[in-house]
């Protein structure tokens, strides 16, 4: 909590409301693709450190940077159980967040508490209201995060910061930071261009612009354009850059990583990297102490089993019909949004709904067993929930999903399209709507037309079905927009689910298994329906 000394004034406590409104109030469409100004912006952050006292505690502060296109949040997960496991006070800083901002500032591995974060979040506020000017605006939303993150991990005096850029490297807010202690790039592949650039190298290049002089750096193999990019950046800066191999999974003992999918063992392998460097460096182990591959610690393993990050490859058995007939509606979350993560995710999906899964049910205490097992009279069907944000590509998308799953065996029965409930410029809000008329669908119609056309093409070229004026007679039309034989596009969300929920109480004999992907926005509305 802030203390007298950091110049905490008593205030009133305002409601959490009053603080997503007031941080909702700096979003603005401009700030995210604002590609003329960005330099100009960045250098912005360094009054705001000043107006906020921040600037020698931030020199101070033992940090972790992490950039990369796919994987950081998962890599800054396991390095922070990892840490917290060998008896380190921590502090994680990731984006996004699925239902409630404050899940983007973990403390000791949980999410900061309310009181607290309304105490610094105020703090911040405040005095940046009073100090800021026309010359000097309000910082943007994800600065005004970021800065949050650099006061809550300095007052509460974290022995570690672990940060996830949010965008990119060389001008995202985190990189403020000038000395960390270790950098990691994850895995790279297209993602914004729009912003970074159209090449796999020009992406790596804004990458690592988190690279320090002299400060040592890991990254995962690397497609080879992306790899050249790094290692000049990084000989440029007497960078030692180090490829962190993925972990083995026979260091695991037979356990499982926290989480899931096969893509984690790369994340893995770069979170066991940067923390043995980041414990060399800061003096708790010899050099080279773990270097030998032969086994892992025993705080290792148990970061790295324990580790636990909402969305990812996360399994949710819904509520509702679970007390009837357990299995029969589950949910498959997993926020994958680009071509390359399609991919992991499918594979993921694909296994899980095969081989039943064994992995505890994140965030409850029960365990989970056989939700994907066969049971005798029972369907499995497979169906997909899906949307995405509209600067995204769908014919890179779902074709990428759709050819993983087939290769797999796994064929989707339906596809539902859904607009996200989460507004872009609001950070939260308390009521889910349950239908609006006004809502523009275009987009959602767009991602059915693709469907259409790539289920039937795979079915032998007949597109009759994708004539959007085609409608299901089974399907009630006050309910959603339109039907055709392989989709479902709805209002919103909450009809979607319900439909669900119908289906699986009509159909004793099926079990839904719905792949919920493509926006991290989406898996957030759905948690927070599902899972009240
Ligand atoms: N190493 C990887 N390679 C490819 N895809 C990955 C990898 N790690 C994670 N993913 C996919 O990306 C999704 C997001 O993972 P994670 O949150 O770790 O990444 P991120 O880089 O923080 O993403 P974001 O850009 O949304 O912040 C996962 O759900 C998974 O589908
Ligand atoms: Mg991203
Ligand atoms: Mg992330």
């Amino acid at each position: 909590m802030p203390q007298g000394d950091e110049g905490f004034e008593k205030r009133t406590v305002s409601s959490y409301e009053e603080a997503m409104d007031a941080l909702s109030s700096l979003i603005t469409k401009r700030s995210r693709a604002d590609k003329s100004n960005k330099g100009n912006r960045f250098d912005l952050l360094f009054d705001y450190l000043k107006m906020l006292d921040l600037e020698e505690r931030i020199s101070k502060m033992s940090v972790i940077h992490v950039a990369g296109t796919k994987g950081k949040g998962s890599t800054c997960t396991f390095t922070e159980s990892i840490l917290r496991h060998c008896g380190f006070h921590t502090g994680v800083f990731t984006s996004p967040h699925l239902i409630d901002v404050r899940e983007r500032f973990r403390l000791d591995g949980v999410d900061i508490c309310e009181e607290k974060f309304l105490a610094y979040f105020w703090w911040c506020w405040h005095r940046l209201k009073e100090k800021t000017s026309d010359d000097t605006p309000m910082p943007t939303y994800f600065h005004f995060l970021a800065l949050l993150a650099f006061k809550i991990f300095s007052a509460e005096q974290v022995d570690v910061a672990i940060l996830e850029v949010g965008l990119g490297g060389r001008f995202d807010a985190t990189n403020v930071v000038q000395s960390p202690i270790v950098c990691g790039i994850s895995s790279l592949g297209y993602d914004h261009m729009e912003i970074l650039g159209n090449t796999l190298g020009e992406i790596a290049g804004e990458k690592a612009g988190i690279f320090k002089q002299g400060i040592p750096a890991f990254t995962v193999p690397q497609p080879e354009e992306a790899m050249q990019v790094l290692e000049v950046k990084a000989s440029q800066l007497n960078v030692q850059l180090k490829v962190a191999p993925p972990l083995d999974v026979k260091l695991l003992n037979g356990l499982c990583l926290g989480l899931d999918g096969e893509h984690q063992y790369l994340n893995a392998g770069l979170a066991i990297a940067l923390c043995s460097t980041w414990l060399q460096r800061t003096g708790h182990i010899e050099v080279n102490s773990l270097e030998q591959n032969s086994s892992l610690p025993e705080h290792f393993l148990e970061g790295l089993t324990m580790a636990n990050l909402q969305g990812r490859a996360q399994i949710v058995p819904d509520r509702c019909i679970d007390i009837e007939s357990p299995g029969d509606l589950v949910f498959y979350l997993d926020g994958a949004h680009s071509p390359e993560s399609m991919e992991v995710c499918a594979k993921w999906f694909s296994l899980a709904i095969k081989e039943g899964n064994k992995q505890k049910l994140r965030n409850d205490q029960q365990d989970y067993f056989g939700y994907g097992h066969e049971t005798p009279g029972k369907n499995s069907t497979q169906i997909l929930l899906f949307n995405c944000m509209s600067v995204r590509d769908p014919q890179l998308l779902l074709p990428r999903l759709v050819n993983t799953c087939t290769n797999h065996g796994v064929h989707f029965k339906k596809a539902l399209f859904v607009p996200n409930i989460s507004v872009y410029n609001k950070v939260w809000s308390s009521a889910l709507p349950l239908t609006d008329s006004q809502v523009d669908l275009s987009w959602q119609l767009t991602l059915q037309k693709v469907w259409e056309n790539l289920i039937n093409s795979q079915k032998g070229g007949d597109d009759k079905n994708a004539d959007p004026s085609y409608i299901e007679g089974g399907v009630d039309k006050k309910r959603c927009v339109r039907s055709c034989e392989n989709s479902t596009v709805f209002t919103s969300l909450p009809l979607a689910v319900k439909w669900l929920r119908d289906t699986a109480q009509q159909n004793k004999s099926a079990r839904l298994q719905v792949l919920v992907t493509g926006s991290l926005h989406l898996i957030g509305d759905l948690l927070r329906l599902v899972k009240k």
